[in-house]
């Protein structure tokens, strides 16, 4: 079962993601990034590979794809915030 992050180890965790295009999405506490991809398929084939560490860890997306973006937002529905699994999941995402 995850947990919310302290105020400490979430200025930590976020920090890093904020630098790397991550955002606060307005009056949620949730953490969302678009990806742009050269076309469809380099779009929704970066959705299947994030998709298994998603299925992986248990810890599921909300987003949407249109063409060759791919809008992400991360919170962990099991305790209304962000959790280590949110930071773990977009770091995957940004590395893949
Ligand atoms: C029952 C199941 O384990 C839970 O609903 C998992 C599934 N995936 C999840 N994904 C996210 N983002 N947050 C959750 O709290 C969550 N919980």
């Amino acid at each position: 079962m995850s947990e919310l992050l302290s105020d400490a180890a979430r200025d930590a965790v976020l920090e890093p993601l904020f630098a790397n295009g991550w955002a606060m999405v307005e009056g949620r506490d949730a953490i969302s990034k678009t990806y742009t991809f050269a076309n469809f398929v380099e779009a929704f084939g970066w959705m299947a590979k994030a998709a298994m560490w998603a299925e992986k860890w248990n810890h599921h997306p909300e987003w949407s794809n249109v063409y060759n973006r791919v809008e992400v937002v991360l919170t962990t529905h099991d305790v209304g915030g962000i959790s280590a699994l949110d930071a773990k999941l977009a770091r995957k995402m940004d590395g893949l």
